[in-house]
């Protein structure tokens, strides 16, 4: 059966069992996305995709109470310091903030302070409201007025030291401007870049040939977070403070956030000039509002507005909750959407053959970032829209460098537009692509040929299990590869002979000498003989990994058995289905399914593949399978390895039990016959045990396979 994607299972429904998997895969991915985010300066997903994978936690969690875990996303803060920092600890923690996106929950929020306080009915705590300053947080630590140390946020309790980066900083003193400053406190606020500077700075990336950055604040973060301090100082990041951590002792009676502000001013810090106090509720979402619409003309991002509790006294009742203050709460603006047409549609392929539509529209400013494509995701994307080529439609932007459009405005619909019909053929290489059972996502099938593709195909080709050549990995042949030198897999074997025809030669390439590039042909040469398996393997063919390649090889024998069979299932191809024998016997295979059968078929259906495989056996001599013996004393039993083996290698076991007619499973169930354990073996053998399953040491396994 083809899997289908998985739609999240309706809350109401959700067993508790089910909910416990979902939130573990759910916190495995928010933490890979944190990563990427806060350590790498590259987020992978959009923010909104990001924030929906976090409500869905909040959700199950709200619905499970007892399954909240201490490192849920719910309870934690940002990702740990990256490798190349000195770590420094907070002296008070730097935590997130709590989210609002609808008044409502503005509203909430504030009738929950009122009654965590136990305030009187006419009394209402004043409220500063403050621009949500898209950027990174910083923490400031200064003894006696001297700035001595400068972290980031990393996961709340300990950051990144980034003090000499921050030195080059301008907007950030030195040394604090008033004459009594505390014995020791950590100031903090949000390091930014102003749109205009980050656009200019992509510009200069882009020229340089180094990767853009998404938007200012992965370009503050990335800048900031530099080990060349030098990089840093041509940066140009600016800094507003707005809170702060420990504080020996304040600087006035009675404080509060807007007297804070106030003396972090005198200070010598910039504090943003728009920061409003509210009286009420009302005199906040009029803030929010007004901000809202001057955002675009704004020179920095901003992805909300934070509103704290003036009074400080309030601040310490309320205290915290998990990750966030309950005394703020970011109340966070809608995705920005603009209205524009669609010119055209185009398609991408990626570095794997997948097919992406992407939109190409009048260019228009969302805000304040002038956009002129957007990602249409796949087929069934572009028919639940039923786009048309010249619709005006809304593109969204959120937070993110690719846009996507969410809707199509049908009344401006012209009148001969036709609806888009998604290519089933390959935009570069012209072969026909496919889209299987259950997917999305359309491939173009010419794997070995398509251009898009070569050099993954490439580097799958030489990889460890396939052909595996010596001082011919990925990055010799990334380098082959881009001066056009091997372009095919076949152009490796040809290599040697055009080299001695060549102008440029190899040996005269950096880091090539006479005999790194006589072992380099030699090596090659070594693999013009391989085994059928590790071919078919290489070919790269979608779905057939390492294990379905063996199988294919132990079922077909031989090279040309293996061909001639797939020709004649590609030849069985119709609108109806495959009734070819050769197709039914290779759907026959235990353990190849229906997708793998499809996956072989198609690539053999594409003509231009077929032709590239036969240039390679013109160069290369593929070796027959070796044949299971026949009644083995493990033919056919499932045996797993496990510990640490010391009179072979696993994969030389493996390969004994598999040319023994033994099948190598990765897990231990009810269906293992043998589990061999060396050394430390740890919780499989424990399985086996649990479950009877026959234990052989090394020898014992060595005597049973050579008895
Ligand atoms: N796309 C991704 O893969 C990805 C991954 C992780 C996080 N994110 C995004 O990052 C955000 C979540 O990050 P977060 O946990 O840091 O929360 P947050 O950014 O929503 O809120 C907390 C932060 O707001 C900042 N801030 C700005 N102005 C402030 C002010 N005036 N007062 C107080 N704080 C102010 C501070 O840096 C503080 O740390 C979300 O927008 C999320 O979408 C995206
Ligand atoms: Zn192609």
């Amino acid at each position: 059966m083809a899997k289908k994607p998985t739609a999240p299972a309706d809350l109401d429904t959700l067993s508790k069992a089910k909910a416990k998997v979902e939130l573990k895969r759910l916190s495995l991915e928010i933490e890979r996305h944190n990563n990427a985010y806060y350590q790498d300066d590259a987020p992978k997903i959009s923010d909104a995709d990001y924030d929906a994978l976090r409500r869905r936690v909040e959700a199950i969690e709200a619905k499970f109470p007892d399954l909240v875990s201490a490192d849920s996303p719910t309870q934690t803060v940002g990702a740990a310091p990256a490798r190349g920092f000195a770590k420094v600890q907070h002296a008070v923690p730097m935590l997130s903030l709590g989210n609002a996106f609808s008044d409502d929950e503005v509203e909430e929020f504030l009738a929950r302070v009122r009654r965590f306080l136990k305030l009187d009915a006419d009394e209402i705590p004043a409220i500063v409201a403050e621009p949500k300053i898209d950027g990174l947080s910083l923490s400031l630590r200064y003894e006696h007025g001297e700035l001595v140390r400068a972290a980031t946020r990393g996961d709340g309790f300990v950051g990144e030291d980034v003090t000499a980066n921050v030195r080059t900083i301008k907007d950030i003193p030195n040394e604090l401007a008033v004459a009594k400053p505390p014995a020791a406190c950590e100031l903090r606020g949000e390091v930014y870049m102003l749109k205009s500077d980050f656009l200019a700075l992509n510009e200069k990336q882009e020229a340089a040939g180094e990767a853009p950055f998404a938007n200012p604040r992965n370009s503050a973060a990335g800048s900031l977070r530099q080990k060349d301090v030098a990089v840093t100082a041509s940066r140009p990041l600016k800094f507003f403070a707005y809170a702060w951590g420990e504080m020996s002792d304040y600087p006035m009676d009675q404080p509060t956030q807007s007297k804070m502000l106030d003396w972090l001013k005198r200070a010598g810090f910039t504090v943003n000039p728009r920061i409003t106090p509210c009286k009420n509720v009302d005199e906040a979402l009029a803030f929010y509002r007004k901000i809202g619409e001057e955002r675009a003309q704004l020179a920095y991002d901003i992805d909300g507005v934070v509103y704290k509790v003036d009074r400080l006294d309030y601040q310490e009742r309320l205290g915290f909750a998990g990750r966030a203050p309950r005394w703020a709460i970011a109340h966070k603006f809608a995705a920005e959407q603009a209205t524009t047409v669609l010119n055209g549609i185009e398609i991408q392929v990626g570095r794997t053959g997948a097919l992406t539509p992407v939109a190409r529209l009048a260019p228009v400013t969302v805000g304040g970032v002038v956009v002129q494509n957007a990602t249409l995701h796949n087929e069934d994307y572009i028919k639940s829209l039923d786009i048309h080529i010249g619709d005006t439609v809304i593109v969204q932007r959120a937070g993110d460098v690719i846009p996507q459009i969410v809707s199509v405005v049908i009344d401006k619909r012209p009148k001969h537009a036709e609806a888009y019909q998604f290519p089933h053929k390959c935009p570069v290489c012209h072969s026909h692509a496919t889209r299987e059972e259950g997917e999305v996502v359309w491939r173009c099938s010419g794997a070995l040929i398509c251009p898009a593709q070569a050099i993954e195909r490439l580097k799958h080709f030489v990889s460890r299990n396939a052909f595996d050549i010596e001082g011919l990995g990925e990055k010799q042949v990334q380098e082959f590869y881009d001066d056009g030198l091997i372009m095919h897999p076949v152009d490796i074997f040809t290599l040697q002979q055009r080299d001695a025809r060549s102008r440029t030669k190899i040996i005269d390439r950096e880091g090539y000498g006479e005999t790194s590039v006589r072992n380099l042909f030699a090596a090659i040469d070594a693999r013009r003989s391989i085994e059928l398996h590790r071919f078919i393997y290489a070919l790269g063919i979608r779905h057939i990994g390492e294990g379905n390649a063996k199988l294919l090889a132990r079922h077909y024998g031989t090279i040309a058995a293996f061909r001639d069979a797939m020709l004649a299932a590609a030849a069985g191809q119709s609108a109806e289905g495959n009734t070819s024998e050769a197709y039914q016997d290779l759907n026959d295979i235990g353990g190849i399914g229906d997708i793998v059968a499809d996956a072989v078929v198609e690539f053999f259906a594409e003509d231009r593949n077929v032709k590239a495989v036969d240039e390679l056996l013109r160069e290369i001599q593929v070796r027959p399978a070796e044949q299971p013996k026949q009644a083995t004393p493990i033919s056919g039993k499932t045996v797993v390895f496990t510990g640490s083996l010391t009179k072979f290698t696993r994969d030389e076991a493996k390969a004994a039990a598999e040319r023994l007619g033994a099948k190598v499973a990765g897990s231990v169930s009810k269906k293992t016959d043998y589990v061999v354990a060396g050394e430390d073996a740890g919780s499989k053998l424990t399985k086996a045990r649990d479950l009877g399953v026959a234990v052989l040491s090394e020898d014992e396994w060595l005597a049973l396979i050579e008895g």
